[in-house]
């Protein structure tokens, strides 16, 4: 049917459904550039005999019942009093169209009898008046279910979004920097909340069409077995169309399809502010609108095929389903008038082949959503069953009221996962309390992992960081960032006034102006907040309430101040004047000194102006520590830092000079 194990989830779909139809060329299928047949995985890569099919049938039914308990726990946790409500009502409605099919033939027998001379109109107006009040219940079930989906609806979204953010803010960085499971966070986010009830729904739909099967299965067995026989036998040939092209446009139609997730890249390339820039300096609009229109092309194709090839299918095979239900309906037609059924039974049969044929269609549209949501709710408990990976001891040791800020990295070896070499080798120094260190070395060397590591957004793959003689892991990581300030070198710019963007940087002074306002003072924020439209209670940003839009160094004199903000006994600072302009820089720097009085200071900069206010130097190379001393010593030795500094300083001299 669809697809391998149901429980597997999309990914292991992708991977073990990833035939390839071309051989592998050089160009990658970015989409971007090459060729825009970009195939689709292939769902169907199992053995096609019967016995494997009944196998893979029984693997996904199994697998998409099983994760039925959980739903109804989701639904149950969002409203128990909506989800009994919508389970009561619609089993009842599966009973309906049965009792209303019976009635018609009921009314049909009494007029036929009536009018044959021995029936009453009483009769009638009983049955009719019966017929009116199924009807009623009908009109009412249907009320009451979409009001009922409509408040769970809301419910349930509130509830799984409430607990994929609360899960969230509990996981460690590397789930964020990883990219499937990065994948795996957007999709719970984003698809999860509507699948529940989605699911719920289906289940509630294949149970309410099993009923109503059942019982006109059962009202034609009352009339003749043969009747029913027929009725069941009927559907069968547009039955097994549906299940063929059901799956495949499954497939097409799902997010996961390689070709349409390009065309949604591309789409967001000219459509979103960030990127606009660079698209028209660049002129890649056209380019990507061109790049767009010829993957929709090929995408348009394969759905028009698909769409071809089911409908000539479904019609060919509906139609000897039809022609069967229609010779059985001339065959009752015979009897009725030989007297050996009723007006009333010709009546039934029809509404109840009809209702029949409905049925199975309805199972199987049920049921393909039913699987369909259970893939996305695999993503969502995965998210939810994944457990932090950096989490305080069951014992954490108690972090002193005044730690002093003794750092030591005993060689501290690190390696990102999946990557194929460490970011750090064996790093050992020590910083001695209230010392300042700038961190120094070339792109990729290492230093910002090393600030990571000793935030314990990450812990080290070997050796260990010491604070105050203590290993960080023996402390609660929560307890242990708030001993720290830090500022990343991809700071955040929050859609919020000034002084929210640098209130959040200790929540105990989120509303604490005089502290605000002071650590703008340091930052040298405060002359730009203060001209400000309404100063410190300015939005900034264009997200909301059409804030203020500020320059790349403005907003890191604002994330300095947020920093600052919190008075930790540890600062770090990676590249803090990376967006400064040389003023704002030397200004900054001239308060360093005061603003890191008595704090352990580590700062990364790749200006030796700056680095060699430092009272010691940390050169890495390539994860490795190569020098460590103050900026005399290294120069001294005339080894890398040396050199380094005097490549940036012969540029600077160059340029007085000439
Ligand atoms: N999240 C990550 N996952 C995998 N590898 C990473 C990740 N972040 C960094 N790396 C790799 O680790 C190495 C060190 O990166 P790091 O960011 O520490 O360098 P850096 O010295 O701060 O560089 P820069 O001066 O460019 O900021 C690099 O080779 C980088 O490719």
């Amino acid at each position: 049917m669809i697809g391998p194990p149901g429980g597997g989830g999309m990914e292991m779909l992708l991977a073990r459904g990833g035939r390839r139809r071309r051989p592998p060329s050089t160009v990658p299928d970015s989409g971007l550039t090459g060729p825009v047949d970009i195939p689709e995985p292939e769902p169907e890569a199992g053995p096609k005999d019967l016995k494997s099919r009944l196998t893979r049938m029984w693997v996904n039914v199994s697998g998409t019942v099983r994760g039925l308990p959980k739903v109804a726990k989701l639904t149950w946790q969002a409203s128990p009093f909506l989800t009994i409500t919508i389970t009561v009502v619609t089993l009842l409605s599966g009973l309906l169209p049965t009792a209303t099919a019976y009635i018609a033939k009921l009314l049909i027998d009494s007029v036929v009898a009536a009018i044959q001379g021995h029936g009453t109109k009483s009769a009638i107006v009983g049955v009719a008046l019966f017929q009116f009040g199924i009807l009623v219940l009908t009109a009412l079930s249907q009320a009451l279910t979409t009001y009922g989906q409509s408040l769970l609806q809301e419910r349930m979204t509130l509830t799984i979004r409430h607990q994929v953010m609360d899960h969230a803010s509990k996981l460690h960085l590397s789930y964020f920097e990883g990219s499937a499971s990065y994948d795996m966070l957007r999709q719970a986010a984003q698809e999860a909340p509507t699948r529940p009830l989605s699911m719920m729904n289906s289940a509630l739909g294949l149970v309410r069409t099993a009923i109503t099967f059942g019982s006109m299965i059962a009202l034609l067995v009352s009339i003749s077995p043969l009747l029913a026989l027929v009725a069941l036998v009927a559907p069968i040939p547009a039955f097994i169309s549906q299940s063929k092209y059901g799956a495949r446009a499954f497939w097409l139609t799902l997010m996961m399809s390689p070709l349409k997730r390009r065309m949604d890249y591309l789409s967001s390339l000219v459509t979103t502010d960030t990127y606009a820039k660079e698209t028209k300096l660049f002129g890649l609009g056209p380019y990507f609108v061109d790049r767009f229109q010829r993957l929709g092309q090929v995408f348009y194709e394969r759905q028009r095929k698909l769409t071809r090839k089911r409908s000539v299918s479904s019609t060919s095979w509906g139609l000897l389903s039809t022609a069967a239900g229609s010779a059985i309906a001339l065959y009752i037609a015979l009897e009725a008038v030989g007297g050996r059924l009723t007006l009333g039974d010709l009546a039934l049969y029809t509404a109840a082949a009809a209702s029949v044929q409905t049925s199975v269609q309805g199972l199987f549209t049920a049921f393909s959503g039913m699987y369909e949501n259970n893939l996305y709710l695999d993503t969502l408990y995965r998210f939810l069953g994944t457990k932090p990976e950096i989490v305080a001891p069951p014992e954490p040791r108690p972090l002193p009221s005044t730690v002093e800020g003794h750092i030591e990295f005993e060689e501290v070896s690190f390696t990102y996962p999946g990557a194929p070499e460490p970011a750090l080798d064996g790093v050992s120094f020590e910083i001695r309390p209230g010392e300042t260190v700038a961190v120094v070395g070339r792109n990729g060397a290492g230093k910002s992992t090393l600030f990571k590591l000793l935030c314990r957004l990450y812990d080290p793959t070997g050796g260990r960081i010491l604070l105050d003689g203590v290993d960080i892991r023996e402390y609660d990581p929560v307890e242990l960032r708030r001993r720290i300030s830090a500022m990343f070198q991809d700071y955040v710019t929050y859609q919020g006034t000034a002084s929210e963007n640098i209130g959040l940087g200790d929540l105990t002074h989120l509303v604490d102006r005089e502290r605000i306002e002071e650590s703008a003072k340091r930052a040298g924020a405060d002359e730009r907040i203060e001209r400000l439209p309404s100063g410190y209670d300015s939005p900034l940003g264009r997200w909301f309430d059409q804030g203020v839009s500020l320059s790349g160094g403005e907003w890191q004199k604002i994330a300095l101040a947020r920093a600052f903000l919190r008075e930790a006994p540890i600062l770090i600072l990676d590249e803090p004047t990376s967006a400064l302009d040389a003023q704002a820089e030397h200004d900054l720097f001239s308060r360093l000194r005061e603003l890191s009085e008595g704090r352990t200071t580590l700062y990364i900069s790749h200006r030796f102006s700056t680095v060699r206010q430092a009272e010691r130097i940390l050169l890495l190379e390539h994860g490795k520590v190569a020098e460590y001393g103050t900026h005399d010593e290294l120069m001294a030795a005339k080894a890398g830092y040396a050199d380094l500094f005097t490549l940036q300083a012969a540029a600077y001299l160059d340029e007085a000079v000439s």
